[in-house]
């Protein structure tokens, strides 16, 4: 059968990658909501949009496709009936009474798609429906400027995706959106989904890599459970479609500034990672699980301590190569962390895109071989992710 997907790792040529481009959702946080819309500060709108437009340059210059999420999403709504049935089920997640519910369709129905798809991530004020001004709650429908992180709200593992339980209310409307797009776009068609929204626990693209064809890395994280973790290995280990038998779950700190595993650990080259030392004790040790079928349609579970032999045994190589990020200084380490130095695009094997200001992280994998290209990063910074968190690979040729 042909795939329309196909991840089988973290480093193989990348060719199709889902990505959104900053809009207005971006001008419609403020101090009072910046904190459960999950930024830390207010980006500057017009500059965001350079620096994305920089970075889609840049995949562009390599032969990579940008398919943008928001291009999707407006395809399907072209159709009147996905249309009337989408905006339905969109209101249905936020808790209106009839009024301004009945308002909202009505404003909602009569938009163009590409409106449409505009106000569905920036948001909708009460006033623009026309009902009166309300400072302590604005808006009917939140604006989503997290769409940025397309990495997130799904994930292709193989050629299948998650579909994911977001942690956040700030974010869950993000992977409602995916579901719509994997149920009515044809790029989609026929897609195996690993793993749905209704999960009830959390789980999140950030802590999905994709090791080789067979290997999962999974963040135990802020944003995924250890439940949600075992759930998806027996969802993939009894799934025919699927060719994972082995996931290596690692436990991270929950908290903000490492709120993934893509945050503190990404793979670049075959046997090459950048590592942030602090999620690991000064003897290099941090709690591991790793999981594989049971032979009778469970998860066996393996423990372990150290990241370097679990890679070795699970990956076959002979040498790992992790590189800290920030040289493992413990200053310049958590700085560069905190603006996703440890978060790496692969677009090949051993060749990167970076956020140019972690420039201690980007001299040191030079130093390691890898190509490195930057980015620019002043405001798209701020929302707390880098180049991996804004980009989910469709199709990456094997290696
Ligand atoms: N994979 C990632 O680490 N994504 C970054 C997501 C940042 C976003 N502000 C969030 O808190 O969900």
């Amino acid at each position: 059968m042909d795939h329309h997907l196909q991840v089988n790792s973290e480093i193989g040529p990348l060719r199709t990658v889902l990505v959104h481009r900053p809009g207005a959702e971006l001008e419609n946080i403020t101090p009072a909501t910046m904190q459960e819309l999950l930024f830390d500060d207010v980006p500057f709108l017009k500059v965001a949009q350079q620096e994305h437009d920089q970075f889609t340059d840049l995949l562009r210059q390599h032969h990579i496709e940008p398919v943008y999420v928001e291009h999707l999403l407006t395809e399907i709504l072209n159709e009147p009936n996905t249309k009337t049935a989408f905006i339905a089920a969109y209101l249905a997640q936020f808790a209106l009474a009839p009024l301004p519910k009945q308002e909202t369709t009505t404003y909602l129905e009569q938009l163009p798609a590409p409106a449409l798809t505009n106000t569905i991530y920036a948001g909708l004020r009460r006033a623009t429906v026309g009902l009166p001004e309300n400072y302590q709650q604005p808006f009917l429908l939140p604006p989503l400027p997290n769409a940025y992180f397309t990495r997130d709200p799904q994930a292709t593992l193989g050629t299948g995706v998650t579909i994911n339980p977001m942690t956040f209310a700030a974010r869950k409307p993000e992977s409602m959106i995916f579901s719509w797009i994997v149920q009515h776009h044809p790029r989609f068609q026929a897609t195996p989904t690993w793993l749905s929204p209704t999960l009830p626990t959390h789980l999140e693209g950030g802590d999905e890599l994709v090791l080789n064809r067979q290997t999962l890395a999974l963040g135990i994280s802020e944003r995924t459970t250890r439940t949600a973790a075992l759930t998806l290995a027996q969802h993939l280990f009894t799934n025919p479609a699927s060719s994972f038998t082995t996931i290596i779950a690692i436990h991270i700190p929950h908290n903000h500034a490492m709120m993934h595993l893509d945050t503190v650990f990404t793979m670049v080259n075959r046997e090459q990672f950048t590592i942030f030392p602090g999620i690991m004790d000064h003897d290099y040790r941090l709690n591991i699980e790793v999981l594989h079928p049971d032979g009778h349609g469970g998860v066996a579970i393996k423990r372990a301590t150290h990241l370097k032999p679990v890679l070795q045994a699970s990956l076959g190589l002979s040498e790992i190569d992790l590189i800290e990020t920030g040289g493992g200084d413990a200053i310049v380490a958590p700085r560069e962390q905190w603006n996703d130095g440890s978060n790496n695009l692969a677009i090949a094997p051993g060749e990167v895109i970076t956020y140019d200001r972690n420039y201690r992280s980007i001299q040191l994998m030079r130093e390691h071989g890898l190509i490195v290209h930057e980015i620019p990063s002043s405001e798209l910074a701020r929302g707390r992710g880098g180049a991996r968190c804004m980009s989910q690979p469709l199709w990456r040729d094997d290696i």
